[in-house]
């Protein structure tokens, strides 16, 4: 079975600009996964989905869907991806109901079978009570959920997603991500695009990371956080004793057997430590490390290491 999405070597130059949007870029997406972007804004996401929708020209690279080639043969590309755009392109003169039968109709399916499938659809999505109401009354997690159940129409074998919670409440979030669980569920491939860690890690089968038009990193969230910082963090408040900066408290604590880094957060005194070993383990070590410099240490706080930190260890800075 060919692959559900592959890039290779993918550039694209806009117009009048110096650098790359995307540079260079190659992945593998798998039938049957949620493959997740991650990226600060301007990374190449948004680019990148582009490409493989057809709807922005690649300089350079190839881009295949369900092993068709995006460039080559656009129209047989589309009938079997959907996308779902950042912002809504719902038409506001018809009706949810008519927006879905349309989008049918636009891909040849039967009468009877899109006013079925419809149905199905606004059902599943929580939209069944206002399938025929004005779209404008729609709350932008109603139209977020409206253009998924659309793009689900013509049955496509692949979904790309582009940022699809941001601008939702928590329980639209939550909502979202579990319609998009029951796709893979049915074999759907998901693409999305996200500069939110949380959402990647918690829906991704894999994640790339991306910066600058570049994939820096690729891997499950488990085996990212696990390759790159460690088994957790200890972030400790912390008051150097005069004479005595953070800087070299760092130092001191990076000696303990388990801490294999630490990094200033913030410019309040507060250290954080990468660890190998549990977390809860160390406090003990670092903070006869601190009181033996006469540093005052007013708070600990244990944590696993999220995507945030993979981030920073790649680039140096924070995801937003
Ligand atoms: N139509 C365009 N013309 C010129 N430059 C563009 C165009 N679209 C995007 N860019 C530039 O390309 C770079 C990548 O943008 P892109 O939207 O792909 O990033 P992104 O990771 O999706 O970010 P965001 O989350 O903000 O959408 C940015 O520097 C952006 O300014």
């Amino acid at each position: 079975m060919s692959a559900a999405v592959e890039v290779r070597d993918l550039v694209k130059r806009y117009p009048k600009r110096d650098v790359n949007a995307v540079d260079g870029l190659s992945f593998t997406v798998e039938p049957g996964e949620i493959f997740g972007l991650l990226g600060p804004n301007g990374a190449g996401k948004s680019t990148t989905i582009g490409v493989l929708t057809t709807r922005v020209r690649a300089t350079s690279g190839d881009a295949t869907v369900a092993g068709i080639d995006v460039v080559r043969d656009p129209v047989a590309a589309r009938r079997l991806f959907a996308v779902v755009p950042q912002q809504s392109n719902l038409d506001r003169s018809l009706t949810p109901r008519q927006n879905l039968a349309f989008h049918a109709a636009y891909h040849g399916y039967p009468r009877a079978e899109r006013n079925a499938r419809a149905a199905t659809l606004l059902d599943e999505f929580g939209l069944a009570e206002q399938a025929d109401v004005k779209v404008d009354w729609y709350s932008g997690g109603m139209a977020q959920r409206l253009m998924i159940a659309r793009a689900m129409m013509h049955e496509p074998r692949v979904l790309f997603l582009d940022e699809p919670t941001t601008g939702l409440d928590p329980q639209s979030r939550i909502f979202m991500w579990e319609r998009v669980r029951d796709l893979r569920s049915r074999g759907v491939t998901v693409v999305l695009t996200t500069h939110d860690m949380d959402e990647a890690a918690e829906m991704s089968d894999r994640v790339g990371i991306v910066d600058h038009g570049k994939l820096l990193a690729l891997d499950t969230p488990a085996g990212l956080t696990r390759g790159v910082a460690g088994q957790g963090v200890l972030d400790l408040s912390v008051t150097p004793a005069a004479g005595d900066d953070t800087d070299k408290l760092i130092a001191a604590l990076t000696d303990v057997a388990g801490v294999s880094r630490g990094e200033p957060v913030g410019n309040n005194g507060s250290i954080r430590l990468y660890v190998t070993a549990e977390p809860e383990t160390l406090i003990g070590p670092a903070v006869t490390v601190l009181t033996s410099r006469s540093a005052t240490v007013t708070d600990v706080h244990m944590g696993s290491t999220t995507l945030e930190d993979v981030f920073i260890d790649l680039t140096g800075r924070a995801l937003r």
